[in-house]
């Protein structure tokens, strides 16, 4: 059967959907949709709307080659958005994302504020018309004209330069600073009002780096993480309330035991949600917990602590009762409701699948979110709180068909721990007619496979007659605290040997040929891919995208050093290292590296290349030869973002896996120039 994971023009072409907000009347629910541009160079959003009575097809709202995102609902019904699209009014002016009306009543869209150094985001209030907006500020400007002349004079002298003086420099693929991210009010919404911009936590520095505002219901209060420099190159996250009318900030939650991050304050404004991340050292390991914080006055209490999950709170139900978390659970990360006062949780969607975006119906009976597992991407869905059936709306598009099935599989650990596993298998696969299959490694290492992914679809490979298999060793999400403990500073040990005997289980299938079967990991999943190639030559081929190579090395070059410091000792590391093991290195690999990846930084694919050619037992020979490959993005970063990149990746994957796995030649993307 031809599927659109045959061809990659197809699969990059797909709609992607994100996002979901809803009005607060509950009868609007608008979603991000990206396709391809014309060029198929970029991906481009548009806002849909998507009816949550299920009556109506979904809708087209906006449309500009420059795309629109961050939608958000005032309670008037107007809906805002971010977009760099040409202002009708000013023909000549320079391209920056603005902040763009569309009315409730219907027409076009209009300019609502534009500034120098552009609108990322928008936060909108349930029950005032309060809007705060992202943007960023160069560190030393006294006020938004100070600001645009400051980077007009950086612009004009072609000066990129940063001088730091704290820590970190960059951050997964930007350059931090000068500018910093800042939140500002919008004094006044009419149509000749006042466009002043109040900066609400001038003293912010870089803190909001990686912070999201939350608005109290009445729009008077705003929450945000704030990111604090600590001695030694350390920061910790505290949480922080501003006063949006007066601008006075006053610190929650800070201690330097926890980060905390806000979730949704409650209907009547009394408690905020927080999640506490627990700050790890070697021998403690993560643990995230659920938090009601008056805000009257009080303590925090923990909310379910008992529950052995994570939760991610999404929303309250509108009386107040209940709070509506995510948490990944079983390969799956379905929607739960915590009672506030007995903390009792009830799983409400029962399927396999992973939900995010949750809203709440203003009566309190329905939920809408985005749900997506392997088997379609992200769509727009009613689930009923009570009985926790769901119903796929109309969407923008329809779900991709599969080249294959999916199966739920299990295998045990050294010590008996069972280690669940994603199976994908191609159409055909059968005990008459065994395929090959690829161990593909999740990274993180904190996380799970349980939802679709457009970055390693395994239906391209079933589309190429693959099984994937898709284990969550340890330290993975979606078993409790103790999966993680099994893992934790130790990733050559139970992680490892978990794989193992995920992938001792896939080759004692009968429909898959044991004998033709490669491992594949991007991130940590290339770390273990590093480590897998040292300590195994049972696979035919290894894939390592974006991966850890030297911990010393990795350690402090990352864009976040002190993380994983905070997870192995220097000697912890040297165990753990992969690039001790590459002389036992006698599988071929394909090394994947993206110049601009900050979080995995491009040494760490630079050294593993030299040292396979030069050290392991596949070196490279008199002329050169190698049966390694590396297969370098001068302009990517962690991901590979780019659509024609992501093609070239499939493409040179495949044909690797085709000559080690298979023993047959394909054709490299001719846009290669080889
Ligand atoms: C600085 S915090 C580290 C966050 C994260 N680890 C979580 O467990 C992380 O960035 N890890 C990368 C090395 C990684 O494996 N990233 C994965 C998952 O985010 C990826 O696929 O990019």
């Amino acid at each position: 059967m031809t599927t659109p994971f045959s061809s990659l023009e197809d699969f990059v072409a797909l709609p992607r959907l994100s996002g979901l907000v809803l009005n607060r009347e509950g009868t609007r629910l608008v979603t991000s949709v990206a396709t391809l541009n014309p060029k198929k160079t970029a991906y481009q959003t548009a806002l849909w709307e998507v009816d949550p009575a299920g009556g109506q097809p979904a809708r087209r709202l906006t449309r500009s080659s420059e795309g629109e995102s961050g939608a958000a609902f005032l309670p008037s019904g107007d809906l805002l958005f971010t977009s760099a699209r040409p202002d009708p009014d000013d023909a000549d002016g320079e391209k920056r994302p603005a902040l763009w009306r569309l009315p409730a009543s219907g027409g076009e869209s209009s300019l609502l504020l534009t500034r120098e150094g552009g609108v990322g985001g928008v936060a909108t209030a349930e029950a005032a018309d309060v809007v705060v907006v992202t943007g960023t500020v160069l560190a030393g400007s006294a006020n938004e004209e100070d600001d645009a002349e400051r980077r007009k004079a950086r612009k004009e002298a072609g000066v990129a330069a940063v001088l730091h003086s704290g820590y970190p420099v960059r951050y997964w693929d930007a350059d931090l600073g000068p500018e910093e991210p800042r939140y500002f009010g919008l004094q006044d919404l009419g149509e000749d009002g006042d466009r002043s911009l109040a900066d609400l936590i001038p003293s912010a520095r870089g803190g909001l780096r990686d912070a999201h505002p939350v608005l109290s219901p009445d729009g008077s209060a705003l929450f945000t993480s704030l990111t604090v420099p600590e001695e030694r190159g350390s920061e910790r996250t505290v949480l922080v309330r501003v006063d949006v009318a007066t601008k006075e900030s006053v610190v929650l939650l800070d201690d330097r035991g926890n980060d905390y991050a806000p979730g949704p304050v409650s209907p009547d404004g009394r408690y905020l949600a927080v999640i506490r991340d627990r700050r790890t050292r070697a021998d403690l390991p993560p643990r995230t917990s659920l938090l009601l914080l008056p805000l009257e006055g009080g303590e925090p209490s923990e909310l379910a602590g008992e529950w052995d999950r994570w939760p991610s709170p999404a929303a309250w139900l509108p009386d107040g009762s209940a709070l509506v978390v995510t948490a990944d659970d079983d390969g799956s990360a379905p929607v739960f409701v915590i009672d506030v006062s007995t903390g009792a949780v009830r799983r409400v969607t029962e399927d396999a699948a992973a939900y995010t975006d949750v809203r709440v119906s203003p009566d309190g009976r329905s939920a809408y979110a985005l749900r997506s597992s392997y088997l379609f991407p992200p769509e727009v869905v009613r689930i009923d709180l009570a009985s926790g059936s769901t119903e796929r709306l109309p969407n923008p598009a329809e779900r991709p068909e599969l080249p294959g099935s999916l199966e739920r599989v299990e295998s045990a650990g050294e010590d008996g721990q069972p280690v669940r596993s994603w199976l994908v298998l191609p159409d055909g696969a059968s005990a008459g007619a065994p395929v090959p299959a690829l161990l593909w490694i999740h990274g993180g290492p904190i996380g799970s496979w349980n939802a679709w992914t457009w970055r390693w679809s395994p239906w391209i490979m079933a589309a190429r007659g693959y099984a994937v298999l898709l284990p969550d060793p340890a330290l993975s999400t979606g078993y409790g605290q103790h999966m993680v403990d099994r893992g934790w500073g130790q990733w050559g040990g139970a992680p490892y040997t978990d794989l193992m005997a995920a992938t001792d289980g896939l080759v004692a299938r009968d429909d898959i040929d044991g004998t033709r079967v490669a491992a594949m990991g991007g991130s940590f999943g290339g770390y273990m891919a590093n480590w897998v190639a040292g300590h195994t030559d049972r696979f035919a081929a290894i894939v390592t995208h974006a991966s850890l190579w030297a911990l010393d090395q990795f350690g402090p070059t990352t864009d976040a050093a002190y993380y994983w410091e905070r997870e192995m000792t220097p000697d912890m590391m040297s165990e753990n290292s992969p690039h001790h093991h590459v002389a036992n290195i006698s599988t071929p690999m394909l090394v994947i590296h993206g110049d601009k990846d900050y979080r995995v930084p491009i040494g760490e694919g630079l050294r593993l290349w030299y040292e396979l050619l030069s050290a392991s037992k596949l070196p490279a020979d008199d002329e050169g030869r190698t049966p390694h490959r590396f297969l370098y993005f001068p302009d990517e970063n962690h991901w590979i973002l780019k659509p024609q990149h992501a093609r070239i990746w499939y493409g040179v994957v495949e044909a690797f896996l085709a000559s080690h796995v298979l023993g047959e030649e394909r054709d490299l993307p001719s846009e290669l120039g080889l």
